[in-house]
C-alpha cells in the first residue's frame, strides 16, 4: 500500500500523456497551472512542469508512482483504433482500466476522468443527434469499440461519493487537430495512394468532427465541476464542435487545403461495405499466413457513409460546455500545422 500524504486539488496525472490527446491536455493543465504527472508507455517530449513515469498501466507498481500525491486522475491512453489486436485490446482497455481504478483508490486519487469515445454508442447506422441515453451498442462494430464499452462501464460503476472517488466518462468523436497521428495522415496516405477518388453513399451524410482543444476544455471542466454533489457523478458526456458537417464536405477541405484533389464520384455505400467487409474476413481468414490491412475497414466505411452526430446539451448543462474553436478556425489551425503533409512536400 502506498503511503498517502493529502494531495493537492491542482497535482493531476494523465495516463495516455504522450499521446495526441494527452499532450494537448498536458498543455493545458500546465497553461492553468496544474503539476502534471504524465504517465505513458512511451515518453514522446520534455515540459517543464511536467514529470513522466514511462510504464505500461497494466503495471499497478509502476503507475502507483505516478500516483503519488495526485487527486485527478486522467484516463486517455489506448491502443490505436486501427489495430486488429483483440488480446491487446482486451489487455490494456479492459484489464489495463481495472488496474487503474485499483491503483487509484490505493493512491487516494479523488477524481477519475476516463476519455471515452461516442463510437460506443455506434454500432454502423445512422445515428442523429443522439444523446447520452443511447444504449451501447449490442454488436459494438471492431474490438476497439467492444472494449471501450466496458472500460466506460467499468469506470463509471465505480464511482462512488461513500468512497470520496468520483468518475466521470467524457465521449469525443472524430477528434482532429495539429499533431493527430490518425485521421489527417491516413486521409493524405489514402490520397497519395490514389485511393481518395471515390463518395461512398450519396455524400450528404452529417458527422461530428471536434478539433482537439475543445475536447480538452471539456475534460479541464469536467475535473472541475465534478463534485459530490454535482449531477456529474458517474455519467458520461459528449464532448462535440457541436457542428455537424458533412463527411465528406469535411475531408474535401481538408484534402484541398493540403493540395489534393477532393473525391468526385460517387459509389454505393452497400456495394463499399460488402467489399470492405469481404476484405476483411479474408485478411482474418490469411492471417496465419500473409497480413493484409486494407484500407477501408468496414469501420471506417461504416463511418464515412452514416450520419453520427451526437447531442452535447448534457455538457452544456452540467458543467457550462461551449466549444472554443468554431470548426472552420479548427480546420484551418489543422491545415496549416501539416506542411510537411502537403502535395509535394
Ligand atoms: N482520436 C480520436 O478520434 C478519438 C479518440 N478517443 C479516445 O481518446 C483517447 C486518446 O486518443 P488519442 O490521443 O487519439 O490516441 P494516441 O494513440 O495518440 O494516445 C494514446 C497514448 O496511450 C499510450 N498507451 C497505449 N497503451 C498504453 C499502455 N498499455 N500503457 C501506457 N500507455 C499506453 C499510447 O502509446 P503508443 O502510441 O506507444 O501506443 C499513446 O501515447 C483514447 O482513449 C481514445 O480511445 C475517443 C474518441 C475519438
Ligand atoms: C474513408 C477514409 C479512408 C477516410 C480517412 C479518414 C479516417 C481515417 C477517419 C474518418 C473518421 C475517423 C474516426 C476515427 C478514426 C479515424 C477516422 C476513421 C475514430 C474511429 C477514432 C476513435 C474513436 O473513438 C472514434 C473515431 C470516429 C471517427
Amino acid at each position: 500500500m502506498a503511503t498517502r500524504t493529502r494531495p493537492s486539488s491542482k497535482r493531476c496525472a494523465v495516463i495516455g500523456g504522450s499521446g495526441f490527446l494527452g499532450r494537448h491536455l498536458v498543455e493545458r493543465l500546465v497553461d492553468r497551472g496544474y503539476t502534471v504527472n504524465v504517465f505513458d508507455i512511451r515518453q514522446a517530449y520534455e515540459l517543464p512542469g511536467v514529470m513522466f513515469h514511462q510504464g505500461d498501466l497494466c503495471d499497478r507498481q509502476a503507475l502507483l508512482l505516478a500516483l503519488k500525491e495526485v487527486s485527478v486522475v486522467f484516463h486517455c491512453a489506448s491502443p490505436a483504433p486501427a489495430s486488429d489486436d483483440r488480446a491487446l485490446f482486451q489487455r490494456v482497455n479492459i484489464d489495463g482500466t481495472r488496474t487503474v481504478i485499483q491503483a487509484c483508490h490505493e493512491a487516494g486519487v479523488q477524481k477519475l476522468i476516463l476519455t471515452s469515445s461516442a463510437s460506443v454508442v455506434f454500432e454502423g447506422t445512422d445515428i442523429k443527434n443522439g444523446r447520452e441515453d443511447l444504449p451501447y451498442a449490442k454488436k459494438p462494430i471492431d474490438y476497439y469499440t467492444e472494449t471501450k464499452i466496458v472500460q466506460e462501464k467499468l469506470v463509471l460503476e465505480a464511482c462512488s461519493k461513500e468512497k470520496g472517488f468520483l468518475t466521470v466518462a467524457i465521449r469525443p468523436h472524430g477528434i482532429f487537430g495539429p499533431r493527430d497521428p490518425q485521421l489527417v495522415p491516413i486521409l493524405v496516405d489514402t490520397a497519395r495512394r490514389g485511393k481518395m477518388k471515390f463518395i461512398i453513399g450519396d455524400g450528404s451524410n452529417l458527422v461530428d468532427f471536434t478539433y482537439v482543444e475543445n475536447v480538452v476544455h471539456g475534460h479541464i471542466l469536467a475535473a472541475e465541476h465534478l463534485k459530490a454533489d454535482s449531477p456529474l457523478c458517474g455519467q458520461a458526456y459528449h464532448i462535440t464542435n457541436d457542428e455537424p458537417v458533412r463527411f465528406w464536405d469535411f475531408m474535401s477541405q481538408i484534402l484541398e487545403g493540403l493540395g489534393y484533389s477532393a473525391p468526385r464520384y460517387h459509389l454505393p455505400y452497400t456495394l463499399v461495405y460488402g467489399i470492405a467487409l469481404l476484405l476483411w474476413l479474408m485478411a482474418l481468414v490469411l492471417r496465419p499466413l500473409i497480413r493484409i490491412k486494407p484500407t477501408f475497414t468496414p469501420m471506417r466505411v461504416a463511418l464515412a457513409g452514416t450520419h453520427h452526430y451526437y447531442s452535447c446539451a448534457r455538457a452544456k448543462k452540467d458543467m457550462g460546455y461551449q466549444p472554443l474553436v468554431p470548426l472552420q478556425e479548427a480546420i484551418v489551425r489543422t491545415v496549416e500545422s501539416y506542411p510537411h503533409l502537403r502535395k509535394g512536400a
